[in-house]
């Protein structure tokens, strides 16, 4: 699985100029014959939670009749990061999954609220698991702030998946932290991490980048800096099964006890 990893700076409460640049990068992703790309968090409209009510995707129509239009021309799956999307009076952190063929294979509200962004005052959090199969590879998706709690991921991950892609706006002052829960949620799920991460500010916070590609053992493939690029990186998934068969931990656990 040939993974592209779009690392944008997001244009804050600028829905047009967000939806335009993404474009963009998925057809230069796409030209480097990838099959899969993935988006940051709430690429749309950056934190501009204050202004939601303008800027939000009304039910997620046009993320969804965009990434659909892209995935089917130019054959791609699209982990479509997540979007500011406006719901039935109700704010929505989330995540649209579309396949080679445009079909919505997965939709994902943030479940863990990041408090110091003041997510828990505008965004409604999300209840609902995200696994799912691109190509026939099970796959899981989760947002930012998720990765800091484990069971969460470990929940899912024993269902099977052996990608967990990320996305994020996770600001620089805690880039190390980034770096080793990540790398943790890799080595004890066994699993492939994809992870992006945007760059750039806004009025609150800066953004490193450092988007992560990282293997089942936790070592890094493919790291990225602190502008805006595309990074790639090829799976082996087969080293999932290697992994998972040398030291069982799904199988040792002993769920009855904790
Ligand atoms: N957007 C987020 O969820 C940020 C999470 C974060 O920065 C953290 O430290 O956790």
């Amino acid at each position: 699985m040939r993974v592209a990893l779009a690392q944008l700076d997001i244009q804050f409460g600028d829905p047009d100029a967000n939806y335009q640049q993404v474009e963009v990068a998925i057809q230069r992703a796409a030209e480097q014959t990838v099959d899969v790309i993935v988006l940051p968090e709430m690429w749309n409209t950056g934190y501009a939670l204050t202004r939601l009510n303008v800027v939000a995707d009304d039910d997620g129509q046009r993320t969804r009749q965009l990434l659909s239009k892209l995935a089917r021309q130019f054959r791609v799956n699209i982990v479509g990061g997540s979007v500011a999307v406006a719901r039935d009076g109700h704010y929505y952190n989330e995540m649209l999954v579309i396949d080679r063929h445009g079909q919505l294979v997965s939709q994902y509200d943030k479940v863990h609220r990041f408090g110091l962004m003041a997510e828990d005052r505008y965004i409604t959090a999300g209840a609902t698991e995200n696994v799912f199969e691109l190509d026939d590879v099970a796959a899981m998706g989760v947002i930012c702030y998720d990765i800091r709690f484990p069971e969460w991921l470990r929940k899912q991950a024993a269902q099977g998946p052996r990608v967990i892609f990320v996305s994020a706006e996770w600001p620089t002052q805690r880039q190390m932290q980034w770096r080793l829960l990540l790398q943790a949620r890799a080595i004890e799920n066994q699993a492939f991490v994809v992870a992006v991460n945007r760059v750039g500010s806004d009025p609150d916070n800066q953004f490193g980048g450092q988007s992560l590609v990282i293997d089942p053992l936790g070592d890094l493939l493919a790291i990225g800096g602190a502008h805006p690029q595309l990074i790639t990186a090829t799976l082996d998934l087969a080293q999932v099964e290697r992994v998972r068969g040398q030291i069982p931990v799904f199988e040792d656990r002993r769920p009855e006890l904790y």
